[in-house]
């Protein structure tokens, strides 16, 4: 189902089998990517030079790639990377695979091996970027380089791009790329991004692992909120403070989660696919959402993670005030980041604030606002979708439950709706809950064979991208 066309493709497919000299190369590779420190550390500060080197460095790794007559490199915004994959058949719609080379911050406490080392150790590669996101950058490159060395030529044009400042938002390396293409006139069949996982444990009852594609995600606000008082002299204080006024505002917003909105749309495709994993009773639940929905969203409320797909949240991240023990403080602020559910808009969640602080001397300043991103195709019909489940069905047999999702965080794939209604956010490699919280966190870390079945799966995806395939109608041809 999906796709036809497969006994073409397979005559002239090149295996995606790599010799040992390949794969030590490979993970060697990554190894020497983790060790540049590409930190991106405020919007004011990034590691320039680090960034600066991961270009010279990709340039030594993949050879071929850099020397290969129809792919054309540019360095977009000083340190993203555009590659232009020229395919044979001009009359095939270009595709999208990006990746972003910029990383977190990463103190060495807590680390079992330093950050930037990339370190191989019990089999697992240790490092800051080994999940986020230095592994589809070079994974990406990698692909390509093999497929290059065994004379491929594809015949969809492709490109890939590499943001630098994914963790700061993705203004001069995405952003940029985006304008490019665009005042090229360039149109995409579709993106693939990172965003969602092969998912392996994060669901109680769900025993087996399933590929989440996410199809979109969610929009978010940096919303400050800031009170003003006339200071003075402590011993002789006002009923109330700057800080006591924000910190009951602050707190009613915490009380008042917003609507759950697990209404329609993918999330329903995803629990009724799941719903057989699930032990009775909640599998009849999940199978019979017209009637059970309050119910599951109560479920859903009672996880963190699934709680994120069901509504619009909020988290208090900064609080400023005060300057001495003994002065009211002049003024107080605090900063709070929601993720806006596909179905709410900014202004809807701006105006739902507005009622729950329901106090005038609560200032309010959007720092940074953007709505949820459009739900991409995931039908019969959806070239992305479907060529990433039919390689996730043939690079991973075990797995045999591919949904849809909504990303909750953001990536760098936001600023292509100008070029594209297909936008897929998915790593085709396994993600543990332990291995989520690592991903910005502490003991980052890629198996050495989960790396190798990224390269793999990327190997199988530019080939599934050039065949014969085309999306099955909805109806039966007669
Ligand atoms: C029913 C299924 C359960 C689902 C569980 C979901 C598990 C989580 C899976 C994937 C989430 C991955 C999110 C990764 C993307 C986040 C990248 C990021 O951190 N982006 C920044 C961007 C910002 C503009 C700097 C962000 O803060 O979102
Ligand atoms: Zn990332
Ligand atoms: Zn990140």
């Amino acid at each position: 189902k999906g796709l036809r066309g497969r006994e073409l493709q397979e005559t002239s497919r090149i295996p995606s089998k790599f010799s040992g000299e390949e794969r030590v190369a490979m993970k060697e590779a990554l190894k020497g990517a983790i060790q540049i420190p590409t930190v991106s550390f405020s919007p004011e500060e990034s590691n320039t030079t680090a960034l600066a080197e991961f270009g010279e460095y990709i340039r030594k790794v993949f050879p071929t790639v850099f020397s290969t007559s129809f792919i054309q490199h540019e360095t977009v915004g000083d340190y993203s990377h555009l590659f232009t994959v020229q395919g044979s058949d001009t009359s095939l719609q270009p595709y999208m695979l990006l990746a972003h080379l910029d990383v977190v911050p990463a103190p060495e406490e807590g680390w079992e091996v330093p950050p930037f080392s990339g370190l191989e150790h019990d089999g697992f590669i240790h490092g800051r970027g080994t999940l986020d996101n230095k592994n589809s950058v070079m994974a990406l490159l990698q692909a390509l380089e093999l497929l290059l060395i065994r004379n491929y030529i594809p015949r969809r044009s492709f490109f890939i791009a590499l943001g630098h400042d994914e963790e700061l938002s993705g203004m001069n390396g995405a952003q940029k790329i985006s304008a490019l293409l665009q005042a090229r006139g360039v149109q995409l069949a579709f993106i693939v991004d990172e965003g969602s996982f092969i998912l392996d444990g994060f669901i109680s009852y769900v025993k087996k692992p399933f590929a989440m594609i996410s199809v979109s995600e969610k929009g978010a606000i940096h919303l400050m909120l800031q009170v003003n008082m006339t200071p003075g002299h402590s011993s002789a204080p006002p009923k109330e403070t700057s800080i006591g006024i924000l910190a009951a505002a602050v707190s009613r917003l915490e009380q008042t989660p917003m609507p759950h909105m697990f209404a329609s749309g993918p999330l329903d495709i995803t629990m009724q696919q799941l719903a057989d994993e699930f032990p009775f009773p909640i599998n009849i639940l999940l199978s019979n959402l017209w009637l059970f929905r309050p119910l599951v969203n109560r479920l859903m409320e009672r996880n963190y993670l699934t709680n994120a797909l069901v509504r619009t949240t909020m988290a208090l991240t900064m609080f400023n005030a005060g300057v001495k023990v003994n002065v009211i403080p002049p003024a107080a602020q605090a900063t709070i980041n929601f993720r806006i559910h596909p179905a709410q808009t900014v202004r809807e969640v701006l105006e739902f604030v507005k009622d729950i602080v329901a106090d005038d001397r609560v200032q309010f300043h959007v720092l940074n606002a953007f709505d949820p991103l459009p739900i991409s195709p995931f039908d019969d019909q959806a070239l992305g979708y479907q060529l990433l489940r039919q390689t996730i069905q043939s690079v991973f047999p075990e797995i045999d439950i591919v949904t849809p999702g909504i990303c909750i965080g953001n990536t760098d794939s936001r600023h292509f709706t100008n070029l594209t209604t297909g936008i897929y956010r998915f790593n085709p490699i396994y993600m543990q809950p332990g291995d989520f919280r690592s991903v910005h966190g502490i003991n980052e870390k890629i198996s050495v064979q989960g790396y190798e079945t990224q390269v793999k799966f990327i190997f199988e995806f530019i080939q599934n991208a050039d065949s014969e395939a085309q999306p099955v109608p909805h109806l039966h041809e007669l």
